[in-house]
Formats: C-alpha cells, sequence, structure tokens
C-alpha cells in the first residue's frame, strides 16, 4: 500500500497582502504525496511552481490551509525546520555548493547536515571511498575531480554535486527546481538520466519541475500540470505511461 509522505490540503498562498496588488497565488491546492513518488510537474510561466516548492520548503508561508508530514502538521514550521525532512536543488550552478571547497568536503558537509559543521581531515580521508563511488554514479567524471574545488567544476558536475548532497541523507522529500535547466542539451540529458537513476535506485520520494515536456513524460510515475495556482492534472502509473506529447501540448493552449 501506498503511504503518503506529505499531504498539502487547501493550501492558499497570498502575495502583496493588505495591498492594492493582493494576489493569490496558490489556490486551495490539494496534492497527496506518496513514498517513492517521483513527479514532474509542468505548468506555463507564472503557474505557481516555484511558489509550490517555497510553500512546501516553508520559504513562502500558506496563508490557509495545511501541510502534513507523516501525519504530523508542519504548516507553521519554518525554512531550518523543515531542512530536516527536505533538500531542494536549484537551476543556478552556483547555488547549493561552496564554491572555495573542494566536491569532497562539499560531501563531507552533506553528510554532516544537522550537525556540528567543523570538518575534520580524518573523517574526510574515512568517507573519501565512499564518497568517490558515489560521484562515478552520475557518470560525468566527478570522481575524478573529488579534490577541485567546486567553483572549478563544469556547471554539469556542480548540478550533479548538487543533487548527490540533496539526495546524500536521504531527505523524506526532494524538490527538484529546474536543476538541469541552465546546462547545454547533452549535459542536462545526462543529469536528468543519472538522476532517475539514483531516484529509482534508493527508492528516494522527489518533485521536479521542468519546461521539458518530454523529460516530464520519460521520467517518473506522476505528472502533475499546474495552471494558474491549482492542479489542472495529476497523470498517474498507467495513464501517464500512455499520455502522449499531443495531448500533453493542449494543457498549455491559451
Ligand atoms: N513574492 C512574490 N510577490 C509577488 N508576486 C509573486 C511572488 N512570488 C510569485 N509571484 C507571482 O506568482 C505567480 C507564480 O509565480 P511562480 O514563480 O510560482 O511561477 P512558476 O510556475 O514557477 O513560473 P516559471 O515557469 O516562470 O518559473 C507569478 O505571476 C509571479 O509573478
Amino acid at each position: 500500500m501506498t503511504k503518503p509522505i506529505l499531504e498539502l490540503k487547501n493550501v492558499a498562498t497570498l502575495v502583496n497582502k493588505g495591498t492594492s496588488n493582493e494576489t493569490k497565488i496558490l489556490k486551495k491546492l490539494n496534492l497527496t504525496i506518496n513514498d517513492g513518488d517521483f513527479i514532474t510537474i509542468v505548468g506555463s510561466n507564472g503557474a505557481g511552481k516555484s511558489t509550490l516548492f517555497n510553500v512546501i520548503g516553508g520559504n513562502l508561508p500558506a496563508d490557509s490551509g495545511e501541510l502534513l508530514l507523516h501525519g504530523q502538521n508542519i504548516t507553521n514550521q519554518n525554512e531550518e525546520e523543515r531542512t530536516k525532512f527536505l533538500s531542494r536543488v536549484f537551476q543556478d550552478p552556483k547555488l547549493g555548493t561552496a564554491p572555495r571547497m573542494t566536491v569532497a568536503e562539499n560531501l563531507l558537509l552533506a553528510q554532516k547536515r544537522g550537525e556540528k559543521r567543523r570538518l575534520k581531515p580524518r573523517q574526510l580521508k574515512q568517507s573519501m571511498e565512499k564518497f568517490t563511488k558515489l560521484a562515478a554514479t552520475m557518470n560525468n567524471g566527478l570522481e575524478e575531480r573529488m579534490n577541485t574545488a567546486t567553483g572549478n567544476l563544469s556547471g554539469g558536475q556542480r548540478q550533479a554535486l548538487s543533487f548527490l548532497m540533496a539526495t546524500l541523507k536521504r531527505p523524506d522529500v526532494i524538490l527538484l527546481d529546474e536543476h538541469t535547466a541552465a546546462l547545454d542539451p547533452r549535459t542536462s540529458q545526462e543529469l536528468l538520466h543519472a538522476t532517475n537513476q539514483r531516484i529509482n535506485e534508493d527508492h528516494l520520494t522527489a518533485l521536479m519541475i521542468t519546461h521539458h515536456l518530454e523529460a516530464a513524460l520519460k521520467y517518473g510515475n506522476r505528472l502533475v500540470v499546474l495552471d494558474d495556482g491549482q492542479i489542472k492534472a495529476d497523470f498517474k502509473g498507467a495513464e501517464k505511461e500512455q499520455l502522449t506529447m499531443d495531448q500533453l501540448y493542449e494543457y498549455f493552449e491559451i
């Protein structure tokens, strides 16, 4: 039986509250994320995709409705508290890693998330074999650059590292916020492939925003279409597998 990990119930979000520009972005949105779900999220510009991630991540409050994690109400938890169960990878390769630190040091930081953050050379040595193996799963030469400062990596390697850091401690939910959008088509495809492999093999739960409809169709067990702050469609299992590009395009017609 599928177990809900995170539930959004009637979540609404307002911006510019109390002004003449007050706007409702998410409109009584309901979404249940089950254990092992890999949900691709598509929608036009301004549909509310990033806002949805901001509300899940605690960067933006829900003005009404509630969020439940394993049945517990977390609506009022702040961003920092939510990092205990959640991690996010952004579009910008400059975010998510410490540029002057090496690949191995960044991975050690991610491994020590939630603990005291002092890095000891001994711990780095102990974890090196594990980190190198992990980096090799990305299939982009990251494992050969373990002692390179992150700022000197290619964009693709940097995003792969951000992804590994986000998954290292197996958070309950991983938010992938167009994490391959700044990469060239080939590098983007390779990272999507490696992302998919790790999510499936490690049975992780993830949401991935993408503007690449092909990728949204190809990856994941669910596909959610967001429109004007609401979920317009939520294709699951066989229904998603049978969904065609033409059918998906129809959701983008004005
Ligand atoms: N803090 C804010 N203040 C005012 N308006 C906001 C704020 N955050 C988002 N919006 C507006 O809410 C709407 C949804 O924005 P959001 O960034 O969530 O859309 P999106 O689906 O992620 O778009 P894109 O595909 O362009 O990234 C947009 O019209 C945006 O301008």
